[in-house]
Parts: structure tokens; sequence; C-alpha cells
């Protein structure tokens, strides 16, 4: 049995998703079917998860509300019109999206949460109509019904793992399971969704719930690239790679997986295959457990903007017992969590992302740490971006750094800041946001102008 997930890209448009109908159809295995919302038709294109979230801030600020709805379901008439579905599923689609709209906004989380699903529920429901007009024994099923319990966290939602045994039992379907990703439903009934680009974690999920033979991820690209196809020109593509490195390199910034969703496959040893929806019969990137790793000791380079960094210096810090654990716990007491933290004998930094600082909450940090910890100086600085090298053969190659470090200063880039794991699976270096995507086509040049082939 396989699940394949079917992302934002792959269900754009009525033309795509007869695309997807065709995957489906040429495969009995693929017996569950995990959908995104539709997503961007072309780059100047609005996900309809976007148009949602603007629709529940129209509703929040009752302002604008009429013009928002009729932006989503204008997106769904498009698509059902085109599919010749009958126009019951529109209908349904519209008394659904009214019914999110009238919500209680008592608490904002929990609404905005009820509106974003209603891009994947709704959707699920067309493919498997869709599906079952073209004579494929489909059926739409709700995350509920089939017992995906998850954290009562709004928009970051963690499975809960009594959910596992119940996913199992949608073996004993008939046909295809058409499932809505991006959202489960806590233990008191409640719905919560998963971070931003969640599907790929409902996809995995159920891939470990069902025991899948295999974990297919449908998307817009033919395979994993050893780095950003809209950054480095004509990348890579990755054949094979392991589950920590695509962990670390989704982490790190490779949007084309979410950073969450290796986890549920690879405690149970379920292998992913990212693939093209526009391309099916390409052999697209095996996320396996383990591969040889003898030709390039580095697999990809990810990278990310949006960093702080909380700068602290204290005269013999490196003396003082417990420093390190009351710095992080006021970072705790705060809510942040934290990336790095690079330290020196006098000083250490923390890296932050930047979207959970608000003004308040910096100024109230730097006060906390001169005043409970009465260091020397502290402050914060902005504008920073992380770039990650990944690669399992690293581990066992001198030179790694030294390659990465010249390929900085010949772009005449400063590093501000190093981190090797200590699973020296990675390597990652801290540097001015503006000079990233230098950065990461002067490492590419190092690592890969060889073309060294991936396995
Ligand atoms: N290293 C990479 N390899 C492949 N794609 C990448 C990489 N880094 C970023 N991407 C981007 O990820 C996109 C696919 O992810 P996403 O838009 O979330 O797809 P979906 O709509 O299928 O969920 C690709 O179009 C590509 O531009
Ligand atoms: N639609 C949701 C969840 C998701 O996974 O979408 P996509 O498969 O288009 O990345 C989002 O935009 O966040």
């Amino acid at each position: 049995m396989k699940v394949a997930k079917f992302g934002g890209s792959s269900l754009a448009s009525a033309e795509q998703i007869k695309k997807v109908a065709d995957i489906v159809a040429t495969d009995e295995d693929r017996r569950v079917v995990v959908v995104s919302a539709p997503g961007k038709r072309n780059s100047e294109d609005t996900k309809v998860t976007d148009l949602l979230i603007t629709l529940a801030e129209a509703c929040l600020e009752n302002s604008g509300v009429e013009d928002a709805k009729n932006k989503v379901l204008e997106r769904f008439r498009s698509i059902t019109s085109e599919l010749n579905l009958s126009d019951d599923i529109i209908a349904t689609i519209e008394s659904d999206i009214e019914s999110r709209i009238q919500f209680t906004k008592n608490n904002e989380g929990r609404f905005i949460d009820q509106m974003k699903a209603g891009g994947e529920d709704n959707n699920a429901k067309v493919v498997a109509q869709y599906l079952q007009s073209i004579g494929t024994v489909a059926e739409y099923v709700n995350p509920n019904d089939a017992g995906l319990f998850v954290s009562d966290t709004p928009g970051n939602a963690q499975v809960l793992n009594e959910s596992y045994d119940h996913i199992y039992k949608l073996r004993e379907r008939d046909g295809v399971v058409v499932f809505p990703g991006f959202f489960g439903y806590s233990k008191e009934g409640d719905l919560v969704t998963f971070s931003r680009g969640g599907s790929d974690i409902t996809g995995s999920i159920l891939a470990a719930g069902v025991q899948a033979d295999l974990y297919e991820n449908f998307t817009d690209v033919d395979s994993v690239f050893a780095a950003n196809p809209t950054v480095v020109d004509n990348p890579c593509a990755i054949k094979r790679m392991t589950y920590r490195e695509m962990r670390e390199l989704s982490y790190a910034g490779f949007a084309v997986f979410h950073d969450e969703a290796l986890i549920p496959a690879f405690r149970k040893k379920i292998p992913v295959c990212v693939k093209n929806t526009n391309n099916p019969q390409g052999s697209g990137t095996m996320i396996i457990s383990e591969r040889e790793y003898a030709l390039n000791p580095i697999i990809g380079i990810a990278a990310d903007k949006g960093f702080e960094t909380i700068y602290v210096r204290k005269y013999l810090m490196n003396r003082e017992v417990g420093f390190g654990r009351r710095l992080l716990s006021i970072i705790e007491d705060e809510g942040v969590s934290y990336e790095h933290m690079p330290s020196g004998i006098d000083d250490t930094s923390i890296i932050i992302e930047e979207g959970q600082m608000s003004k308040e909450k910096e100024e109230r940090i730097i006060e906390r740490i001169i005043n409970e910890l009465d260091a020397d100086d502290a402050y914060i600085e902005k504008g920073y971006a992380m770039i990650m090298l990944v690669g399992e053969g690293m581990h066992e190659t001198v030179g790694v750094a030294a390659r990465a470090t010249r390929a900085f200063s010949e772009k005449g880039i400063n590093i501000e800041m190093i981190n090797q794991g200590s699973s020296e699976v990675s390597l990652s270096f801290g540097i001015a946001e503006e000079h990233v995507d230098e950065a990461i086509r002067g490492l590419y040049e190092e690592f890969f102008s060889t073309k060294e082939v991936l396995q």
C-alpha cells in the first residue's frame, strides 16, 4: 500500500487535478491520497490557504468579508465547473465556508485554524468526487472520523501517538481514501492545524499509521535538488538521501518538504519518494535510512533568512556555574525557542528566528539579561541568514570547513558564526542576509562544479 500526498501546486487547477487522478488510477497500490488546498497556478497567484487567512482576518476586523469570501469561492467554482462536477459540490463548499465564517471568534487562533482548514477539507471533497465521476472507487475521509488526534496548539499541532492505531484501520476501507492534509482534532474535538506546509506532515502520519510500503510526496519539481533551483541554475538532482540529510535540509530552508514531516515515516522506516505530478514517470528522490556517500561529502546546501542574535558579554562567564542555564531560562520564560548558541570565553550568542520576537519582548529580554545575570553588555542584532551544508560523508572527510570558508572569502562574504552539528552531518554558517544568494552560489560552485554525481 502507498500513501500519495499531492501539494497545492499539484491541485491548483482542474487540469492539475486531472493529472492527479491519472496518477492515482495508474497504480492500484495508491490507496490513500492526501490533498492540500489549491496552490498557486503561476508565480503571481495566491494560494487558497492565504485567501482563507485573509478571509479570517476580514471576519475578525468585520470588514471586506464578502470580497474575501468570493475570492475563495471563485477558486473552487472555477475548478469544479471545469471538472464538470455537479452543482451540489459547490453548494456544499459554499455552506461549509459560511459555517466557518459563523464559527465563534472568542478564541482567534481557533477561529483562524477553522478557516485555514477549509482549503484542504473542501479540496479533498472535490478530488474524491472527481475520482468517483471518472469511475474510481474513492471516498472522502475526515480526520476526526479517522482518529487523527493532535495537541491543542492552534497553528502548530503535534500528532498524538494513539492516532497511529486508529489510522491503521483505514486499511480496511475499499477503494481510495481521499484525506485532507494540514489538520487534525484535539481530544476535546477542536480542529487544530499543523504549521504552514503541514499537509506533508499529514501524509507522513498516514503512511506511518497504515504502515505503507512507500510515502510518495508529489510536488512541482522532478526531485529534491542540491540547492534551491530558484537560486542556482540547473542544480544537481539528488537521487537518494537519508532521513537525517532531508530533515536537516528541510529545517534549514529546502521548502520542498516540511521539516517535521520526516519523523513519523522515519520511525516506521517507511521510504519517502519526492516526485513531480507533471512528470510522474521520473524517478524522483528517494529518502531512506542509509546511502553510499563515496563521491561527494556534501549532498545539499540550504539557507534561510530572518534570524537575529542576542549577544551577551560578561567577564569570566566561563567560570560562572549555571550562567548558560539561567540565560536560557530567561529565553524560555519569554516563550522563545533558539536555534544555535555559539560561545566564547566571556561571551555567547543565541540565534533566534525573528518571527518569534516583538519589540517589547526584545527589550524585556535584554533588560533581564543585564539585571538578572549582571551581564557587562547585551544587545540584539538582526538581519542574519543561516546557511547549512549537509551530507553524511562529512564526518569522514577532512577539509570541508576549509573549502566552505574559502568559498565565502572568495565572494568577499564575512562569516558571523560557524556551528558544526554534533551529528557531524551538518555545518552551518551565519552571514548577513543580503549576501545569502551569492553565498549559496559560491558554495555550490565549490562543492558541485565538477558535477560529481549525487547518488
Ligand atoms: N532544494 C530544493 N529542491 C527542490 N525544490 C526546492 C528546493 N528548495 C526550494 N524548492 C522549491 O520547493 C517548491 C516545491 O515546494 P512547495 O511549493 O511547497 O510544493 P507543493 O505545492 O507541492 O507543496 C519547488 O517549486 C521549488 O521551487
Ligand atoms: N495549504 C497549507 C498546507 C500545505 O501543506 O500546503 P502545500 O502542500 O501547498 O505546501 C499551506 O499552504 O500551508
